[in-house]
């Protein structure tokens, strides 16, 4: 992103110093919408690089609409400036908003401000705070007040690893510049912000998207662009026949989810292949749904007839599971790896390297752990996971908040879709079902994929608007109208 701020300043007909113009109106205009009562009083905390440019900037934006009660901190630790920084300080100067220069934190006695406004360091961070800027930031977070960051939170790095303790800015909300900073997306950052938004200031789109940008956030149009309508004079068989291997005496549950979301998800067959004590409970719920007993199952060429098949919910990890999996890798059959079938590999580590290529592994974090090693961070996760879809040629859906779908191309792609209320046993289950359901229809692996994460949160997303909590069933219903509201007309 630092590298689109420069090309756009040398290509497009825009000076730096307007681009930070543009960039604080953004923030402004976003701060405005939340807060919108101007006798509140503001405390504006500006370093001496841009990102304290932007903040003097929006200090000058809010005095023009209306706050009358803001008070710059100019935090001056150091000699540098920036020139853009110092531009604005001038236009401060000019104007009648108070200022206070802080040369150590040790001036800062007491914080009276109903609220605050962070721009001390922005994606210039380089190092981990230390001395006074540790010192500073302390001071804020222990004055308890809301705080909106700009750009990202003082201390936070926008990319890399981040430290094990996190000592920065504990903002209430980051308003962030053109494009979502990547460690937005990993659990550590609730530590630096409950929330962000990202605010368009026309930096020089053409170029973002020229860049070999490892990682992607996956957008509605994506899915649109994807999804296909059902033909006319099209049947079952048009839509593919997918095999569910799933559930066991004590998890029929996770059979019967599964099997259900890839039925409405558009699969033409769904075949769940159970043990024999679940064939009653199948052919009370899911009467669509076809059943091949598990102990009946032996034929690998009979499973050439499917088109997806997934392995894992609710499984167990019996001797015989394990033979099963190895069978189904072996036949190189479009394969989808869950829940237990992924524990199963990864105590069999020697299988993983005998995965068809574009086989779908799903695992959460645990999963991931267990099969590829314990990670410290996310960041290291998501690399790991990066470098294995990578070198094996799989597809890796790494489940969290926001899930990765890293792809063997070397490509991560984000998915935006999904909430906390989502956080229940069985979603995972269904997500699998959907994947199938689309393997099933003929999308390639690494649509179904994209398609599956982005439906199953969208439809979480949709639910989660009426209801504290949102069951896998709740989601499974919603599959079907969520494609609809998706597909183009
Ligand atoms: N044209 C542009 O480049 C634009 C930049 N924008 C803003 O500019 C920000 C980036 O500005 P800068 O590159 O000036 O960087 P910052 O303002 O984030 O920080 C600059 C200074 O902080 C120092 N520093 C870094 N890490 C430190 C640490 N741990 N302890 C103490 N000092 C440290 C650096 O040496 C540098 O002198 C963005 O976050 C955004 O807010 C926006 O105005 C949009 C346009
Ligand atoms: N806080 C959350 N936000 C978004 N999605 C979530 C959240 N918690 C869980 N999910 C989704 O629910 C699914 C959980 O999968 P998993 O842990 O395998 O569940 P289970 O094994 O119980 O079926 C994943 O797709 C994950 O992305």
């Amino acid at each position: 992103m630092r590298s689109a701020d420069q090309f756009t300043i040398a290509n497009k007909p825009i000076a730096s110093i307007d681009l930070m113009e543009k960039a604080a109106r953004a923030f402004v205009q976003s701060f405005l919408r939340d807060e919108f009562d101007p006798t509140k009083s503001v405390a504006i905390f500006c370093g001496k690089g841009n990102n304290g440019g932007d903040g003097l900037a929006a200090a000058h934006l809010l005095l023009a609409n209306g706050y009358q009660n803001i008070k710059v901190y100019i935090i001056n630790f150091s000699n540098k400036q920036s020139d853009d920084f110092a531009i604005n300080l001038q236009r401060i100067d000019e104007s009648r908003c108070k200022k206070v220069f802080i040369n150590q934190p040790s001036e800062l006695k007491s914080l009276k401000a109903d609220l605050v406004i962070d721009a001390i360091l922005g994606s210039g961070l380089n190092k981990a705070l230390a001395g006074d800027y540790e010192e500073l930031v302390q001071f804020i977070n222990k004055q308890h007040k809301k705080v909106y960051a700009v750009d990202v939170p003082t201390g936070f790095f926008a990319e890399g690893k981040l430290p094990e303790v996190y000592n920065g800015i504990k903002a209430y909300k980051t308003i962030s510049f053109q494009r979502p900073k990547i460690n937005f997306f990993f659990p550590e950052s609730a530590a630096a912000t409950e929330k962000f938004e990202v605010v368009e200031i026309d930096l020089d789109e053409g170029f973002i998207q020229k860049q070999d940008a490892a990682f992607q956030l996956i957008e509605e149009s994506d899915i649109q662009n994807i999804l296909r309508p059902r033909k006319l004079f099209s049947h079952k068989g048009t839509y593919g026949h997918a095999l569910i291997i799933a559930g066991n005496t004590n998890t029929m549950g996770a059979a019967l989810l599964s099997s259900m979301a890839c039925l409405h998800a558009g699969a033409g067959l769904t075949t769940a292949c159970i043990p024999q004590g679940g064939l009653i409970a199948l052919n009370t719920t899911l009467p669509e749904v076809m059943a091949l007993p598990r102990d009946e199952y032996t034929r690998i060429e009979d499973l050439k007839k499917y088109q997806a098949i997934a392995i894992g919910p609710g499984l167990g990890t019996d001797p015989e599971n394990e033979k099963l999996l190895e069978s189904l890798i072996l036949s190189k059959q479009p394969l989808i790896i869950d829940a237990d079938a992924l524990n199963i590999l990864g105590e069999k580590r020697d299988l993983i390297d005998k995965l068809a290529p574009n086989t779908i592994l799903t695992p959460h974090i645990k999963e991931f752990d267990r099969l590829f090693g314990e990670h410290e961070s996310w960041w290291d996760r998501v690399q790991s996971a990066r470098e294995q879809a990578k070198k094996l040629k799989i597809i890796i859906i790494l489940k969290n908040q926001y899930t990765f779908i890293c792809l063997p191309t070397g490509k991560v792609l984000i998915n935006p879709t999904g909430n906390p209320a989502m956080a229940q046993g069985g979603m995972g289950d269904i997500l699998t079902g959907i994947i199938a359901g689309f393997v099933a229809q003929r999308y390639t692996a690494e649509d179904a994929a994209i398609l599956a994460c982005y439906i199953h949160g969208k439809a979480g997303d949709d639910l989660a608007h009426e209801h504290f909590v949102v069951t896998a069933s709740q989601v499974v219903r919603r599959i079907s109208g969520e494609i609809k509201l998706l597909i183009p007309r």
